[in-house]
């Protein structure tokens, strides 16, 4: 297989090709996801919780992540590559591009920011330094206390619209994919149709042009809790690499998300 490209992937959306992709966070379950042809992997800040057995993302570094990034990239041969940037390494321009030098010095082609419009400056100055950018939008984990726990977002009206706008003014601002978590499923759909980037979602219905899995939820191996929008794949094949294929033959053909593992207001 040939290394996956930002254009492949902009393809996919196109066709209606479902991109698939999951968490990992070293080289041996990077190879095995690579083997399976998994579209995109992501160095998640969910390490903190999936890994270090904390209860937020908030105590993750850039130092961890990279360590992890440095992991998989040696695992890996065609997957894409996106590796997260920790709670507050991205609050001004200037510690933004410095700390998304360290993830992509590490082996990622692009590093994931959580939030809205806020973020246009840093985009926009990441990209025209040379880093691809990915958004997060919806439950973002890192605003978990602004939150008040985590929960599905943009149910009224008024916050989905304005969720539109913040996803509208990200892709206008030069991010190249968005992740969209936990929200009702008519918004996961609004925003994939409205954008020209790939929309890769999770607990944001079927609907999107992907989907993501934390690796430790599709096993069933997660230390704390299995959110509603994930599935025990391992479960029903009692096979790892099945597990894997499963779950991409399931998103492949719409299966995956079904309506128990989305949000329909
Ligand atoms: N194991 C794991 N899986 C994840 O998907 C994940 C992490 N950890 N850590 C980082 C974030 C945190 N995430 C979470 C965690 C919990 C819920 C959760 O319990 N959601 C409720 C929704 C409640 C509501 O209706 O508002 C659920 O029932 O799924 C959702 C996302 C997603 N990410
Ligand atoms: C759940 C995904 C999208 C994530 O951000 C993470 O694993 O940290
Ligand atoms: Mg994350």
């Amino acid at each position: 297989m040939k290394k996956m490209t930002i254009s492949t992937l902009v393809k996919q959306k196109q066709n209606g090709d479902k991109i698939t992709a999951l968490t990992a966070y070293d080289a041996s379950f990077a190879k095995l996801f690579d083997e399976q042809n998994v579209d995109v992997l992501l160095i998640g800040d969910s390490l903190g919780m999936v890994l270090q057995g904390q209860d937020s993302t908030l105590p993750v570094t850039t130092a961890e992540v990279a360590y992890h990034t440095r992991s998989v990239a040696a695992g890996v041969n065609a997957a894409f590559v996106i590796a997260d940037m920790p709670f507050m390494s991205y609050s001004t321009p200037a510690q933004a591009y410095e700390n998304a030098g360290q993830l992509m010095a590490a082996g990622a082609s692009m590093v994931k920011l959580e939030g809205g419009a806020w973020l246009c400056e840093t985009i926009t100055g990441l990209k025209q330094r040379g880093v691809p950018v990915c958004g997060h939008l919806g439950l973002t984990p890192q605003s978990v206390n602004v939150f008040g726990g985590f929960k599905v977002q943009g149910r009224e009206d008024d916050k989905a619209r304005q969720l539109i706008e913040d996803a509208l003014a990200l892709e206008a601002a030069g991010a190249q994919m968005l992740v969209l978590e936990c929200v009702p499923t008519k918004l996961g759909k609004a925003v994939t149709d409205q954008l020209s980037i790939p929309v890769i979602g999770i607990g944001a219905g079927v609907h999107t042009d992907g989907q993501i899995l934390v690796m430790h939820d599709m096993f069933g191996v997660s230390a704390n809790y299995m959110p509603k929008f994930s599935k025990n794949y391992l479960a029903e094949t009692g096979d790892l690499r099945k597990a894997v294929a499963l779950y991409i033959e399931q998103v492949k053909n719409g299966q995956f998300p079904g309506p128990e593992h989305s949000f329909d207001k």
